[in-house]
């Protein structure tokens, strides 16, 4: 009841409302959300299908609130892992005030994009298209570039470049006068809806995707088993689960090498986020098949949502 007692009461003409970032894997979805929040909450990596669960970041304004929600790259799911993901962006969709459709301006528009496109043309909520990494693209030809794009749908374009943070302000007021006029649903000062630990391990799985190469990486979960408060340091045990030996070596590396650099690489991104000393230990588990197994998909966090 606290955080309620905390909410203001919105100025007139205040808006609010839930924004989903949709787009195939890879298009920059965490990268832009991470820009619009000004802060880093998802994380990103140059593997495709980096974001797992559903992540709510918030960004308030003097005039608005926005709720985004990043969901994880549609697209053909091939085990059962993919069918959560897949499940639950569709979820999304349906229960939004905006729609974020993200696309990569670096190629012209693909199979994966008219997937999302097709499932755009049923939702209810307004979709604002997002030409993302136009830094990419020389200056002449991002004309054509967005006219491409513009055959999938009737939809508003913006080219931006979440890296560079060009074009992301207009996306943001555009976005804005797209949400209905409403009250803070969050504390002004709140950037997520997500416990510090999900976040905790969320940065570990990103260090190993970092480190690591493709053989690894969708085989990994980070779990926190245990945060311990001392006086001037943050114990964090985590473990990272994988689903062969062979994986296991990798990410250990020789003489625990790449471990380490793991290790240290996520304790100093940590450390940002609590603003204190962390000592993080980390231990490697196997456990054969664990996306293909509800249960224990379920057991390392990964919900399947109700629509
Ligand atoms: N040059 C350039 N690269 C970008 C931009 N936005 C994202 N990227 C890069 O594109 C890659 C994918 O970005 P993510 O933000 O992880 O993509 P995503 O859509 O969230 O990916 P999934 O989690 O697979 O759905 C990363 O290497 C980013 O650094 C951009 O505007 N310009």
């Amino acid at each position: 009841m606290e955080a309620i007692a905390s909410i203001p009461v919105a100025p007139a003409g205040f808006r609010s409302g839930f924004v989903a970032l949709v787009g195939r894997p890879n298009v920059g979805k965490s990268t832009l959300f991470n820009h619009l929040l000004g802060q880093k909450v998802a994380i990103t990596s140059p593997v495709a299908q980096t974001t797992r669960n559903r992540l709510r970041g918030i960004l308030t304004t003097a005039t608005a609130q926005f709720i985004f929600v990043d969901t994880p790259g549609i697209h053909k799911p091939h085990h059962r892992l993919g069918e959560v993901l897949v499940h639950n962006a569709k979820g999304v969709l349906k229960r939004v005030d905006a729609i974020v459709f993200v696309v990569d301006a670096a190629s012209p528009p693909g199979r994966g994009d008219r997937y999302v496109a097709d499932l755009l043309t049923t939702t209810p909520a307004p979709v604002l298209m997002a030409i993302n990494k136009i830094d990419l693209l020389p200056p002449e030809a991002r004309e054509q570039r967005q006219q491409d794009y513009q055959t999938l749908g009737p939809w508003p374009a913006y080219p931006c470049s979440a890296l560079t943070g060009e074009g992301v302000g207009l996306l943001q007021s555009a976005i804005a006068a797209q949400l209905p006029l409403g009250p803070y649903y969050y504390p002004p000062d709140m950037v997520t809806d997500q416990p510090e630990r999900f976040i905790m391990a969320e940065l570990i799985r990103e260090q190993i995707l970092h480190h690591t190469r493709e053989e690894v990486p969708h085989s990994v979960a980070v779990t926190i088993e245990q945060v311990q408060q001392e006086r001037n340091l943050t114990r964090v045990h985590a473990v990272i689960y994988v689903e062969r030996p062979t994986q296991k070596a990798i990410i250990i590396g020789q003489g625990g090498q790449l471990l380490k650099q793991i290790g240290t690489a996520a304790r100093q991104e940590i450390e940002t986020l609590i603003g204190g000393k962390i000592y993080l230990e980390l231990f490697v588990k196997v456990r054969p098949r664990w996306r293909q197994d509800r249960l224990r998909l379920a057991e390392l966090g990964y919900r399947i949502e109700k629509d």
